[in-house]
């Protein structure tokens, strides 16, 4: 019998919770880099952002209208002066009101504005309604934001909101996560790069661009693609050079036990198999690794992460959503990417499962009553129209039977 001397490894298939604990144990952020803010958008800011100004930095007009003191309700007043967005007020004269527009500061003395449309104008006089209350479509200083709070955590994935937000505070640079490195290598002699014409036994490389896609979306870089021969001798070379220019690795296929599965022998030999096999569906043969860096660009760490997916396209889709995601969270110190949000809805279908937690793919629907997850018909792992429209992962428990009907937890694929 053959013994494995790394303590993480397993002749069982592991659970996700091992494979996950294995595959994060020792990942650290990545260095920063300060970027203009228009370069920003989707990255992770290393550092939290402490506000330098009150949002909005004064009073300000919520309306176009006439700014007075609330105790003047129900009187007729001379307009004293005129405030446009942008200008400097005056004290506003006692028992008088001014003209004021959206976004103008507010005259010290006024305590209310008034919309246009509830004055009567009267050439040089406005007449006021009754029922006024200070305060009244007034924005108040630091209402938005407060000098000195903090604006952004650190860890947070700039959306456009947040760069608004740091632009709200005149930054025009600031220090993100430098984006992981991945190196995508596709195995298998079958399989062939879209533009060549099929022959026999040929298939196109699927997992490809829907890994690209789905790595760039977990705020990663792909900065090399090959794809690697049934060779050993050069699985071997191409992970071991992989491994010097990428933080990560990751590959397709060759994980499961033929002969011409390559990528888990290649790995024992140049680094560590941290695990291998996993009690899921899809996704039973994934590996789990380090590679040691031996020079090159990306030296970081002194060592690149290395994830095996099974070849079967669904397989290395759920693989990226469980796998990858938090990896790339945990490289970019980004805590949101760490676990897909999870939610209950109602099973459309029925199944039942073995030994094997089975992530379904199916649609979701917002009813009434509440979310109903409808599983697509077929679940085999070669089959990826069923990821196309997938808005979530059933998550069933091993050995479990739902009903329709039943509640499931359903984990989101957001932002994919
Ligand atoms: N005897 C056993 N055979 C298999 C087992 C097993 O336990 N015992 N497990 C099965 C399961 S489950 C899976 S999943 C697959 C995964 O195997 P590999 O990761 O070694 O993948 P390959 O054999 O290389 O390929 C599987 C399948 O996917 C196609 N493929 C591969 N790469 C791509 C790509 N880039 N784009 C599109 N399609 C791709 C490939 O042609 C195969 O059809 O093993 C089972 N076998
Ligand atoms: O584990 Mo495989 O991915 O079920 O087909």
């Amino acid at each position: 019998m053959a013994e494995h001397t790394c303590s993480h490894f397993s002749a069982e298939p592991g659970s996700v919770e091992q494979a996950l604990g294995a595959l994060l144990e020792g990942v650290t952020p990545l260095a920063g880099e300060r970027l203009a803010l228009e370069q920003a958008g989707g990255r992770v800011l290393a550092d939290a952002q402490i506000a330098r100004l009150d949002v909005p930095a004064f009073d300000n007009s919520a309306m176009d209208g006439y700014a007075l003191r609330a105790a003047d309700a129900g009187k007729r007043l001379p307009v004293s002066q005129r405030i446009a967005a942008g200008s400097a007020p005056e004290a506003l004269l006692p028992g008088s009101c001014a003209r004021i527009f959206t976004g103008a500061p507010l005259p010290p003395g006024a305590d209310c504005v008034v919309m246009q449309e509830r004055v009567e104008r009267d050439g040089d006089h406005a007449v006021f309604p009754d029922g006024l209350s200070a305060g009244d479509s007034i924005r108040r200083r630091g209402r938005d934001v407060a000098y000195g709070q903090e604006l952004l955590a650190a860890g947070t994935r700039l959306n456009a909101a947040a760069l608004g937000h740091l632009a709200g505070q005149g930054i025009v640079e600031v220090a993100v996560r430098r984006r992981p490195k991945v190196a995508l290598l596709s195995t298998g002699d079958e399989v062939i790069d879209p533009g060549t014409p099929l022959g026999p036994g040929q298939l196109y490389n699927s997992n490809r661009p829907m890994l690209t896609r789905l790595l760039e979306s977990f705020g990663a870089e792909v900065v090399r693609r090959v794809n690697v021969p049934d060779d050993v001798g050069q699985t071997r070379a191409i992970i071991r050079e992989a491994a010097e220019v990428a933080d990560v690795v990751v590959s397709t296929g060759g994980v499961s036990v033929g002969e011409e599965d390559h990528v888990k022998n290649a790995l024992e030999r140049l680094g560590r198999l941290d695990l291998w096999r996993l009690a899921i569906r899809p996704g039973k043969p994934l590996a789990l690794g380090r590679l040691p860096k031996h020079g090159g660009e990306a030296k970081e760490g002194g060592e690149a992460r290395f994830v095996g997916l099974p070849g079967n396209p669904v397989s290395s889709f759920v693989g990226a959503w469980l796998f990858l995601r938090p990896l790339m969270g945990a490289l970019t110190g980004c805590a949101a990417l760490a676990t897909l949000p999870a939610m209950t809805a109602t099973a459309d279908f029925a199944t039942r499962t073995g030994p094997r937690r089975h992530y379904m793919r199916a649609a979701l629907a917002f009813t009434p009553q509440g979310p109903v997850a409808t599983a697509f018909a077929d679940q085999n792992s070669g089959v990826l129209s069923s990821c196309v429209d997938a808005d979530v992962l059933v998550d069933v428990p091993p050995d479990a039977t739902v009903a329709k009907g039943d509640a499931v937890t359903c984990l989101w694929l957001a932002g994919g």
